[in-house]
């Protein structure tokens, strides 16, 4: 069981974020639990005839800033416990990119791969009805995550606009652009990524070359392609059915071919078949776990070999793991940094949706460098002041600005 440990070690890091910054006892209460849970549970007919009972949740963790904001996961390990912690992790990553948000979470359990197109529709739309009382433009604005494409987004849009009666499309971000989505957000966490990447060679004056990437769906597969075109080396990538390596680099733009036609990276030409665990271990510049969490534990902290690790699933290394990295001289970006680029963007795209104004592909590119640069500075500077490495201190600044808010309302 993965979830109640990913759950603790969220609630273990604001405690110790609110200790060390001596933050009120009733402020580490509060951020400890969350505003509102939805629970529910909706029929779906499938295709064969039979109905299907999909439970689901749309978790709400605090809107001290502004309207709750996150994703929406489908997976059949989705848990209350999964989706409290990524609701939390939502509000901290938009505190510490400034954003006027506060964070929430929806998770639909169910396996997204088992479904028909026609089921999935069904699923997605479903679920925007089960959960519309709780969300709008002003109040949690949904996004992709896990298993959730853009094409699920726009029927998202779709059956919420049908409910409302008009035009709305402020409510959800990464729909297709056709319908009021943003140039760049499909690519926007893996740039997000590069931007935090460059800030760190730039501040620690080094270069990095080779990249191991877990994971080859929306953000590690955009990883992937954005290092391939930069002409850097991925030395290894791996999706949940196993990896591959090649010393030379991969050809991406062929391995992309080969998963589409064999729906695995595995049994790619010229390169090696390995399993997750090897690829966790290589010895690279940076290791990027792009796939989901509790990857990098205590357990196998100490098998890490790369010299930096770039968080861009949530939750993939938890706190002892970031000691242990940290104690052995791996320099670690934690998740609620690194993968910030996506929500950045859905911001423009929701700021796009309510001025009724497209934005430029440039515009996004050069507003999301700036706000992922001056996060990696900020939390750097609270590294510094605070002596701590930046995976501490990133939830010092994200807990600290959240509680500002809070004080600012006079609670
Ligand atoms: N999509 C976004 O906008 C976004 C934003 C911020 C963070 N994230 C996080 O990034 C991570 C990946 O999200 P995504 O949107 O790319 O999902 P996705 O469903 O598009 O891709 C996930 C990839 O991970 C692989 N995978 C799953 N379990 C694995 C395992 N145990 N070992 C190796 N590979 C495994 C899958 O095969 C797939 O290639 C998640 O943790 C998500 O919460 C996503």
């Amino acid at each position: 069981m993965q979830s109640p440990d990913f759950l603790t070690s969220t609630l273990n890091l604001i405690r110790e974020s609110c200790e060390i910054s001596g933050i009120d006892e009733k402020y580490m209460r509060l951020l400890s639990r969350t505003d509102k849970k939805l629970i529910v549970e909706y029929p779906v007919s499938m295709d064969d005839g039979n109905v299907s009972f999909i439970k689901a949740f749309r978790i709400q963790h605090t809107n001290a800033l502004g309207p709750y904001k996150g994703g929406i996961r489908i997976s059949p390990m989705s848990s209350e416990a999964e989706v409290t912690a990524l609701s939390m992790l939502m509000s901290l990553k938009c505190a510490i990119l400034g954003l006027p948000y506060g964070g929430s979470k929806g998770g639909i359990v169910s396996d997204a791969g088992k479904l028909s197109r026609n089921e999935l529709e069904r699923v997605c739309r479903g679920y925007i009805r089960a959960i519309s009382s709780v969300i709008g433009p002003d109040m949690d604005i949904p996004a992709p995550d896990m298993n959730v494409s853009e094409e699920s987004i726009g029927w998202m849009l779709d059956e919420y606009e049908k409910m409302a009666g008009h035009s709305v499309p402020a409510v959800i971000t990464g729909k297709p652009v056709v319908l009021g989505g943003i140039k760049g957000r499909k690519t926007a966490v893996a740039w997000g990524g590069i931007f935090i990447m460059e800030e760190a060679e730039r501040l620690y004056n080094c270069k990095c070359k080779s990249f191991a990437i877990q994971g080859f769906g929306n953000v590690g597969g955009s990883l992937a392609s954005i290092l391939y075109e930069k002409g850097k080396k991925v030395v290894a990538v791996s999706d949940s059915t196993g990896g591959v390596y090649l010393e030379d680099g991969l050809n991406i733009p062929a391995l992309f071919k080969h998963k589409a036609k064999t729906g695995s990276v595995t049994g790619f030409k010229d390169a090696r078949d390995i399993t997750n665990k090897e690829l966790l271990e290589l010895e690279t510049d940076f290791l990027v776990p792009a796939a989901t969490e509790d990857q990098i534990t205590g357990k196998n902290a100490a098998d890490i070999n790369a010299r930096a690790v770039l968080s861009l699933a949530n939750g993939p290394v938890d706190k002892r793991a970031s000691e242990i990295l940290n104690d052995r001289g791996i320099f670690v970006i934690p998740d609620v940094l690194a993968n910030g680029g996506g929500v950045v963007v859905s911001h423009f795209e929701w700021a796009q949706g309510r001025q009724g104004y497209a934005w430029s592909g440039p515009q996004v590119s050069g507003n999301l460098k700036l706000i992922m640069k001056k996060a990696f500075r900020d939390v750097h500077d609270v590294s510094v002041d605070y002596k701590k490495d930046m995976y501490t201190a990133a939830y010092i600044l994200g807990v600290n600005n959240i509680v500002s808010a809070l004080k600012a309302r006079s609670i």
